[in-house]
């Protein structure tokens, strides 16, 4: 017995030094490179950040602290800084996707172009993708038609409803019709007909509802990825959403699988759009299973986003609000209605309010680390071992003061129409990482830039806009995605 219990201590022993001197080892690689003390030694302080609902914040107080590029875990790093985000991504870059994108995969062992790791099937997913979604696509599958549809049923619903006139006052969530739109845009884009949130001004299936609470945990998955491979095991899996379900994510599935099996069925006639292309392009019933899903995520989530925070920037900062609408007022006589993308591309100060909209909300939160290539890198003065994590920190590079000047935190369009030259392309290059770049880089960036142009103008050559509550205008969590509600607004109409 006594043997036994010094076998057990003995083996209890060598188990706690072998996993000090590995705490050790790992904590020594990156000694270097400056960040949160506790953030050398374990990933804690990323989950509490990520669990404050806060993370692009803390992130951003980080890389304030610590520079540029600032340890935030025992193998993690991450950058603000837009050269190094364009250096990991380019096309002939020898970074890969880290363990990070193994939370993008949204049906249990089926891998989409987001979760996929491997960089040769990856770039065949992109290969897949690349005409459904391409500017050539485009015309002849008319995504403005469909924007333009749903720009219109949008501006119909307020219409109708939210008016407000003289002590007719009709306050409305504007955080959730920028979602109903938004759903509704890329649901007549990519699947040929609007998911029917607009026309119903309901949260159909409590999808939004669903889609908001469930982000957060996928959140909390990107920080310990191990927990993505459990979650799908057995009897974890038992919680997720599954196909028969009446309501959110689950509901979504059935849609997905019984729309993909309509669309391939020899009976449907041909359609004009982008899940035809996928088709046409030969993708298997479930890579377009898959399409349909990152179409309603990755495509409806940040666009809402990113057109209520600008929105919400403008109404809140008088001398931008009169300058836009100053502009509107001077291009109405002569633009079509709804503004056509071409149109929009002549308005200096509309592609700046954009611009700038997007710098100070970009409304991806999720990381997206990249490995670093086995021989190492020298970035921001540092050497960084192989293997290292490095995650994208677009906030914190949105109001970077290096890149944007003392006053980052300041929503001013004119800084747009200042730069000239070198100083331009690097202001542009630095606000386009927010979509991603290179080998990464977004593929809904057309969609997504055309609808805040045409949605933005619409909006304000129509309506006159108000917060209701100007202590708290919105709430907003970071998550994968930022998300918000309580954007409680009214409008009057406004004739230009
Ligand atoms: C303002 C709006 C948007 C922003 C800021 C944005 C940003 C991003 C970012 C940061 C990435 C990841 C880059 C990386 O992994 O390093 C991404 C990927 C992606 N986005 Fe967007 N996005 C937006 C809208 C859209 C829309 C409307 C769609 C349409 C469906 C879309 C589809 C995708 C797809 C399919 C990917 C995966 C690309 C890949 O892994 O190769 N996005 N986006």
């Amino acid at each position: 017995m006594p043997l036994k219990s010094n076998y057990l201590s003995n083996f209890c022993l060598i188990f706690l030094v072998a996993f000090v001197a590995h705490r050790i080892y790992r904590w020594q690689r990156l000694r270097h490179i400056p960040g949160p003390t506790s953030a050398a030694w374990t990933i804690w302080w990323q989950l509490s950040s990520a669990l404050s609902g806060r993370y692009h914040e803390r992130l951003k107080e980080a890389a304030d602290t610590y520079g540029p590029l600032v340890r935030i875990g025992p193998n993690q790093l991450l950058s603000i800084d837009p050269e190094v985000l364009r250096r990991m991504s380019a096309v002939r870059s020898g970074y890969t996707k880290g363990k990070f994108y193994a939370s993008g995969k949204i049906v249990p062992g089926v891998d989409n172009v987001v979760s996929l790791r491997d960089p040769t099937k990856h770039k065949e997913m992109r290969a897949l993708m690349a005409p459904g979604f391409a500017g050539k696509a485009n015309e002849g599958f008319s995504f403005e038609a469909a924007m333009d549809r749903q720009l219109l049923s949008f501006i119909s619903l307020l219409e109708r409803k939210y008016v407000s006139s003289g002590s007719d006052v009709r306050p409305f969530d504007m955080a959730e019709k920028t979602q109903f739109f938004a759903l509704d845009a890329i649901g007549d884009i990519s699947l040929g007909q609007p998911f029917g949130y607009l026309e119903k001004d309901q949260d159909l299936y409590q999808y939004n509802e669903i889609n908001t609470t469930s982000l957060p945990v996928m959140n909390v998955v990107s920080v310990m990825p191990s927990l993505a491979n459990l979650v799908h095991t057995w009897p974890l899996r038992l919680l997720l959403p599954k196909e028969g379900d009446q309501v959110g994510f689950g509901r979504l599935m059935h849609f997905a699988r019984s729309y993909v099996e309509t669309r391939l069925d020899p009976k449907t006639p041909r359609a004009h759009d982008m899940m035809q292309a996928h088709i046409d392009n030969g993708m298997t019933k479930n890579d377009l299973i898959q399409q349909v899903f990152l179409s309603i995520i990755a495509g409806s989530n940040s666009s809402a986003h990113a057109l209520r925070m600008t929105l919400l920037s403008l109404i809140t900062s008088p001398p931008a609000y009169s300058a836009l609408i100053d502009e509107i007022r001077r291009a109405s006589p002569s633009v079509s209605s709804p503004i056509t993308w071409a149109q929009t591309q002549s308005l200096p100060y509309l592609q700046a309010v954009i611009r700038e909209g997007l710098r100070m909300w970009p409304p991806v939160g999720g990381l997206g680390f990249k490995t670093v290539p086995p021989e190492g890198d020298y970035l921001n003065g540092y050497f960084v071992p192989g293997g290292t994590e490095i995650g994208q920190g677009f906030h914190g590079l949105g109001r970077s003061k290096a890149v944007w000047g003392p006053d980052a935190d300041v929503f001013r369009p004119e800084r747009w129409l200042a730069a000239q030259g070198d100083a331009l392309r690097d202001m542009t290059n630095a606000v386009d990482t927010h979509f991603g770049y290179g080998k990464y880089s977004c593929l809904g960036k057309p969609i997504a830039l055309m609808e805040l142009h045409k949605a933005v103008f619409e909006l304000v050559r129509r309506f006159d806009f108000c917060v209701v509550n100007p202590e708290t205008p919105i709430k907003t969590t970071a998550s994968i995605f930022l998300f918000a509600s309580d954007f409680w607004v009214t409008l009057t109409k406004r004739n230009l």
